[in-house]
């Protein structure tokens, strides 16, 4: 395997083409993990848009920038410098905006479990006001679009295709980021995001055209999910590996920072369930069962049943002045 599958996403409601559409899919998401997804009707010019937006923002002086730093909020919204976010223990070369959905803040009462905190509302520039605009355009699409996928995923795996539709409602933990990747600082200054998983179910990302992402294949190798035009790239996250008792694994992939001279932005989405969510696992066919791994054994990353407990996890590790700020305790 040296290139990511392309899946045509329009094919899932043509009766016609139905069947053929959900073995590939399958086949995709078990084998590799990863897959460019087009046909999904989201607008070219509202791509366009949401990357000149970044753009515009990225391109502000710093001061700008921090006025909605993200250690300002409990929810780990808002903006996070170059270097401020670590993987794997490693300092990661970019900058970005997180943005989930807009809510008000929690206050927890006592006995509430931690990750109600992760409710509330975000940050938004006052000096790029249409980014606000924006950008909730765009994660509406994505919401759209990764649900279909998700839909799809669930009827590939003999369940009834709205299997997952129980484990949304307005508290549904989905995230997007506003990515901005600098060029390497050195040669040998590589790490644009370290090795990771995503947690949630599934990840729908937008690519400019300038590459880096990589994804780790069965046999230590990477494959460059090189960017095709018009094509958002898919992979499968914790909780669908849970789920699926192995029978999916979240892909551990990477993104290697531009050369010099040259600057990525990406926007990915992460699809993710309630909260409260404690993913069970569900029935397979027969022949499917047979052929699930069990849920990978990692001891720097146990996977949680419990979705808000397995993000706000994440959210710790990666962000240690927001966590140092706002969950002393943990
Ligand atoms: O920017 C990318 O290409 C991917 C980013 C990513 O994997 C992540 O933020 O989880
Ligand atoms: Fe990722």
């Amino acid at each position: 395997m040296t290139t990511l599958p392309v899946l045509d996403l329009s094919r899932f409601r043509d009766p016609g083409d139905r069947e053929e559409f959900l073995a590939d899919l399958r086949r995709a998401a078990r084998e590799v993990g990863f897959f460019y997804i087009v046909g999904h009707g989201v607008p070219p010019e509202l791509s366009e848009e949401i990357f000149s937006v970044a753009r515009r923002f990225f391109a502000l002086p710093e001061s700008d920038k921090l006025t909605i730093e993200n250690v300002g909020s409990p929810q780990f919204r808002g903006y996070t410098r170059t270097g401020n976010e670590y993987t794997g223990g490693s300092r990661d070369w970019r900058e970005q905006i997180d943005v989930g959905p807009e809510r008000e803040a929690v206050e927890p009462a006592p006995g509430d479990p931690a990750w109600v905190r992760l409710i509330g509302p975000n940050q938004w520039p006052d000096a790029v006001p249409e980014l606000r605009e924006i950008t909730l355009a765009w994660q509406a699409e994505a919401l759209r679009v990764s649900r279909e996928v998700l839909r799809a995923l669930a009827a590939s795996l003999g369940q009834d295709e709205g299997y997952f539709d129980a484990w949304f409602d307005e508290e549904a933990a989905t995230h997007l980021k506003i990515v901005h990747y600098p060029p390497r600082q050195a040669a040998d200054e590589e790490q644009g995001v370290g090795s990771h998983k995503d947690y949630g179910y599934l990840a729908l990302l937008q690519q400019d055209e300038i590459g880096g992402l990589q994804v780790l294949d069965d046999d230590g190798g990477w494959i460059d999910a090189t960017p095709i035009p018009g094509g958002f790239v898919v992979n499968i996250g914790e909780m669908l590996e849970i789920a699926t008792q192995g029978y999916l694994r979240a892909t551990r992939h990477r993104v290697l920072s531009p050369p010099a001279g040259v600057d990525r932005y990406s926007v990915p989405f992460f699809l993710a369930p309630r909260l409260d969510a404690v993913v069970e696992p569900l029935e397979l066919p027969a022949e499917l069962a047979a052929a699930a791994r069990g849920v990978s054994q990692d001891e720097d990353n146990p996977l949680l049943a419990s979705y808000g407990e397995n993000a706000l996890i994440g959210w710790l590790r990666s962000h240690p002045k927001v966590a140092k700020r706002w969950y002393p305790p943990l």
